[in-house]
């Protein structure tokens, strides 16, 4: 990798702007294919949304971090560079606590009513018929979108449902587990592609298979991997700040480096797009649309203890609480260490709340809320990590970015299609795998195959 410290001028067959999982894929690929690249990276490291380090004596993984056992592109991938996975820790007893303060351990279902649990199985079977009716590489071309799209989650559900409780539930895993916005604020055609996007709620929910397993080394050393074999075609510290193009050619202007391509991908998240001044401007469609897709926010709050305490206990360190102040929970000890880790996730308006607090009162409101799943012993962690990726300049968010009520039908058909030389990809905007590491690879993959298919064509 290099530096961009020099100027330096290139001409290459295409430019990749962003060094995420969907930027390297891209242009792994390419290469693979035999055409020339450059990957333009304007933080000084590759992974964007993965970050692996180690700080205070623990392993943490700041961003994205879990491989779903169907996500087969990531799993592919993985396979190929020869990285090995380790499963979650998930023997024992997971913690529920109800919005009473009434604390009940569990296996299997939650430990709700079983008219809530009715209830709740009749909301999921609703949203997968629905979701079961959609192309999920095209939301927009459901029959029913405009009218989908404008009807609010929360809504919807309250329509459904008298039960709060089985309500909160569902709410909770597309709302505060995924998207990380108030269900208010997106719409029933959004939730939609949430679900399909995992073909079905169990597959997105259920944390046997969603949170199945992690990368040894980390999911930033993905990255990093693909980084290595592309060597001197990544330039970081490079931030792309305009891109000229033309029918058939554009001109990347980084910090220190110059790209002359045939094509260009950009390869940030969608609300970073007008960060790079395009000339001549994109098409007046795609500058309205590109202002409705915004991030989610979640602090994803990490605490690593002498051992494992919870264990011992016969718990899984599995919990959930909508109410908490962090409202889901799961072991995150990683098997080369002694020390245990709880991780846990603090969404939207409460994250919002917290970061507002002076730095030892938000420390002290988050370990207080782990201490109500697992006692006290969580109150006195040995390394305690918040991550803030509302903070980082590049990302600007997090889990992802997500279309507010209305836009996804309405704009969701030009995300993905080019404008003259200039493809986008993200995670953010694919349908499989939307959203996660997987979807990363999917759109790298597919982006690469129709930029060669023109290189192709041209030659
Ligand atoms: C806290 C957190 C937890 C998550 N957990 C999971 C999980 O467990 N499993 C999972 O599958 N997914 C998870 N995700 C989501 C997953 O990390 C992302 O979907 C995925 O990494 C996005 O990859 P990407 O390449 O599309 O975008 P990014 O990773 O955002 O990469 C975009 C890159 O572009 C760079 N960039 C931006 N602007 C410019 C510019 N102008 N010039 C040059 N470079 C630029 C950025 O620095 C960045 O490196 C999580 C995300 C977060 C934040």
């Amino acid at each position: 990798m290099t530096p961009a410290s020099a100027p330096v001028e290139l001409d290459r067959d295409v430019v990749v702007i962003g060094a995420g999982i969907s930027g390297l894929v891209t242009a792994r690929r390419l290469v693979e294919a035999g055409h020339t690249v450059a990957v333009l990276e304007a933080r000084d490291r590759v992974g964007g949304r993965t970050w692996s380090q180690e700080i205070d004596g623990s392993f943490f993984e700041i961003g994205g971090q879990w491989v779903s056992s169907d996500q087969d592109a990531l799993k592919a991938l993985l396979a190929e560079l020869g990285k090995e996975t380790f499963p979650r820790y998930r023997d024992g007893n997971s913690v529920y606590v109800a919005r009473d303060g009434d604390r009940r351990e569990f296996r299997g279902a939650f430990p709700v009513a079983s008219s809530t649990l009715e209830e709740i199985d009749r909301l999921v079977a609703a949203l997968d018929a629905l979701a079961a009716e959609m192309d999920v590489d095209a939301p927009w071309a459901h029959p029913r979108a405009g009218e989908l799209d404008s009807i609010q989650f929360s809504s919807w559900l309250a329509s459904l449902s008298d039960d709060e409780e089985a309500r909160r539930i569902v709410d909770h895993y597309i709302a505060a587990g995924m998207l990380t916005k108030r269900s208010h604020t997106f719409s029933v055609l959004q939730a939609m592609l949430m679900v399909a996007s995992a073909e079905t709620f169990e597959n997105l929910i259920d944390e046997g298979i969603l949170l199945d397993a992690r990368v040894v080394g980390g999911m930033q050393s993905v990255s990093e991997q693909i980084a290595a074999e592309l060597g001197d075609a990544v330039f970081l510290g490079a931030p792309v700040r305009r891109l000229s193009w033309g029918p058939s050619s554009v001109v990347a202007l980084a910090d220190g480096v110059t790209v002359r391509a045939r094509f260009a991908v950009v390869a940030v998240p969608p609300p970073l797009y007008s960060r790079i001044s395009y000339e001549p401007a994109l098409p007046r469609l795609r500058q309205i649309a590109h202002q409705h897709q915004s991030m989610g926010l979640v602090i994803k709050a990490q605490a690593a203890y002498d051992r494992p305490f919870w264990r011992s206990a016969g718990l899984s360190g599995t919990g959930f609480a909508s109410h908490e102040v962090v409202c889901e929970v799961y072991d995150n000890t990683s098997p080369h260490e002694e020390r245990g880790m709880l991780v846990g996730f603090v969404v939207s308006e409460r994250a919002e709340e917290m970061w507002a607090l002076p730095a030892e009162d938000r420390k002290r409101a988050i370990l207080e809320s782990f201490a109500a799943y697992f006692g006290p012993e969580a109150l006195a962690p040995a390394a305690f990590l918040l991550a803030d990726w509302g903070s980082e300049e590049w990302t600007r968010g997090a889990y992802a970015s997500s279309y507010e009520l209305g836009g996804l039908s309405r704009w969701g058909h030009v995300q993905n299609e080019p404008v003259g030389p200039i493809y986008f990809a993200s995670s953010d905007i694919q349908g499989a795998g939307y959203m996660h590491v997987d979807g990363g690879v999917r759109i790298g993959d597919a982006t690469a195959t129709r930029i060669a298919e023109r290189l192709t064509a041209d030659a």
